[in-house]
């Protein structure tokens, strides 16, 4: 579902992705993992068309991002760390927004919407102004939108920073759901008991490269997720 070929970006002469390679398949979620400043958030956005690379291909469904990124957008999903939203819409209007832009029909929209806000206990507010909403209700607004066109490609940069445990719960259950249905997902994240629960597989980036991949339990063995993090990074525990 996305491929990453030797991915290389600088951002003017200092260079950040020295060859990422990486492959998601439906059905997976996929954890990616480093430290701040590793390159997680450039790899995404490059992954999204959001930042433009200078060496590599990415490939989402088979289509090359370059060549195909309607094609590419139209079935995949990005929520950022921090979404910005239009503040002085209310969130349904938000929803609609989105769902205008996919071409999403008017009954899917709605079933999606109504499931969604009620899995995330939105409902009561999505009337509201945004710009009213608590950083929480914004984050589940935007995961809401962004799912409102049923993506096959979900990415997310640290979904679960301030989301409270509930909406946490929902979240990683939705995750399953999707995969389950032949979606693939792949988040950023440094809560590394999500990642070694949650994830089927793991990449762990360290400077720009990556050090550590493959199938979450292969890549833990009989340690822990944070011990072969903290082993990576160099540092005695
Ligand atoms: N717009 C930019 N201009 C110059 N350098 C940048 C820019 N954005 C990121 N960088 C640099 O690229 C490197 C990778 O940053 P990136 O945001 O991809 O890291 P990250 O792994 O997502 O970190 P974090 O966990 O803190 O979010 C860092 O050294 C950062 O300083």
């Amino acid at each position: 579902m996305l491929k990453i070929e030797k991915l290389v970006k600088a951002y003017g002469d200092k260079l950040v992705l020295h060859g990422i390679d990486l492959e998601i398949k439906p059905g997976e979620i996929y954890g990616f993992i480093g430290k701040n400043g590793a390159g997680k958030t450039t790899t995404i956005k490059c992954v999204m068309g959001l930042l433009d690379y200078d060496q590599g291909n990415i490939f989402i469904n088979g289509m090359d991002t370059k060549k195909d990124p309607l094609a590419c957008k139209q079935i995949s999903a990005y929520i950022p760390d921090n979404p910005r939203l239009y503040e002085f819409l209310t969130g349904a209007e938000y929803i609609n927004f989105v769902a205008d832009i996919y071409g999403v029909s008017e009954e899917d929209r709605m079933d999606r919407t109504l499931r969604l806000a009620k899995v995330f206990d939105l409902t009561g507010d999505l009337g509201s102004k945004i710009s009213s909403y608590s950083h929480g209700m914004k984050q589940k607004l935007a995961i809401i939108a962004a799912l409102v066109h049923d993506p096959k490609l979900l990415i997310l940069d640290e979904p679960f920073v301030g989301l409270d445990p509930t909406a946490t719960h929902f979240l990683k259950e939705l995750f399953q759901e999707m995969v389950a249905n032949g979606a693939a997902i792949f988040f950023s994240t440094h809560v590394l008991e999500v990642a070694q629960n949650l994830c089927h597989k793991i990449a762990i980036i360290k400077d720009g490269k990556i050090v550590k991949e493959g199938v979450t339990k292969d890549v833990i063995q009989d340690s822990s997720l944070e011990n072969i993090f903290l082993e990576l990074m160099g540092y005695d525990h």
